[in-house]
């Protein structure tokens, strides 16, 4: 497995809640993976825990690993390779990754030279060539453009150019094109598909938008209050979601072509701040009842193959109902 996070609780002193709980999560190499939920659900968390940039004060239990290699143990050397070669982020702005006084060029060869396989030389050519790579036209004058002289869809090409010049394994992209019109986040996603199959990256990527992540992602896991509570294909998840979380984000995010009432889900989102115990989304779910106060939520494997963290799955009682009778035979 590319990245395999087992068992990730990430806790901030003085908080009553952890940031993350208890979170599994899985991408293949070749894989697209969606990481869904509203904003303050964990996502950003999740993917700063894969390049070990959380905050300091922050305690992380559990196992990350990416390609076998344990990333909460990562120290020195080992830490640098995995943070500028095995891993990439590409952020929703590409303006703030690029410095506005510097030219295209400057950025990408700066990261080629970090890469340690390349003089000044080479690695201006192989600027040409990622550029070219990623769509865009007259790659030579556009290393000597500047930032403001590119559209926002540009930028992006010129941060993903940037994240394969280290010829990553693993590409984290976080809300890598929220902030595109739609014509251009198709073919951005395009192109970042693409590129993963042909070089069998995985990619890990961070949207709050169902409905991308759905058509878009081989497998989808929905984050709610620093937990996973549901993961299933993406072809899957109008159709077959079961969590009511999962079904209270869909039942409030528009359709194309398709006119109904949206129905926002009532309240908030926990802060860390909030207590911790029971199912964080028993206040908000319409379907809770007491004992979900005090349920701890678990993963529950579904007969399609997805699973889902709701006490009140019939599958769930299932597993209960079977772990207490083994229990006391
Ligand atoms: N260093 C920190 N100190 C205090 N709280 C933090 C810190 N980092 C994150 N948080 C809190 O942790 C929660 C999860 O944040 P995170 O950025 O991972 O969520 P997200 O799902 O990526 O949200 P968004 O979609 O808005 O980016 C939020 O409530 C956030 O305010």
């Amino acid at each position: 497995m590319l990245l395999d996070i087992d068992g990730l609780t990430v806790q901030l002193p003085g908080a009553a809640r952890p940031l993350l709980a208890d979170v599994s999560l899985r991408v293949a190499a070749g894989e697209v993976v969606g990481l869904v939920g509203e904003s303050g659900s964990g996502k950003s968390t999740t993917a700063k825990a894969v390049l070990r940039v959380l905050p300091d004060d922050a305690a992380a239990h559990g196992r990350v690993t990416v390609a076998g290699a344990d990333v909460l143990t990562m120290t020195g050397s080992a830490l640098r390779e995995h943070r500028a070669r095995r891993v990439a982020m590409i952020h929703q702005n590409p303006r703030s990754a690029l410095n506005p006084v510097h030219r295209v060029g400057d950025f990408l060869v700066e990261r080629l030279l970090r890469t340690g396989d390349h003089d000044r030389r080479t690695a201006r050519d192989r600027a040409v060539e990622l550029l070219d790579r990623v769509g865009l036209n007259d790659p030579a004058r556009r290393l000597r453009q500047y930032p403001h002289e590119m559209s926002g869809g540009m930028l992006q090409r010129v941060v993903i150019a940037g994240a394969l010049a280290a010829d990553p394994d693993l590409i984290l992209a976080d809300e890598s094109t929220s902030a595109l019109d739609v014509t251009t986040q198709a073919e951005i996603l395009a192109l970042l598909r693409d590129l993963g199959r042909r070089r069998e990256t995985g990619m890990l990527f961070i949207t709050h938008d169902l409905h991308l992540a759905a058509a878009y992602c081989d497998r989808v896991y929905v984050m709610y209050a620093g937990r996973i509570v549901e993961h299933r294909t993406g072809h899957s998840l109008f159709d077959h979601a079961r969590h009511p979380y999962t079904r209270g984000l869909l039942d409030c995010s528009p359709e194309l072509g398709i006119s109904r009432p949206l129905r926002p889900i009532p309240g908030r989102p926990p802060s860390l701040a909030d207590r911790a115990d029971g199912c964080p989304f028993a206040a908000r779910c319409p379907e809770a009842e007491p004992a979900c106060e005090t349920w701890t939520p678990r993963a529950t494997e579904l007969p399609d193959g997805g699973e889902a963290a709701c006490r009140r799955l019939p599958e769930a009682a299932a597993a209960t109902a079977g772990a207490t009778a083994r229990n006391n035979p």
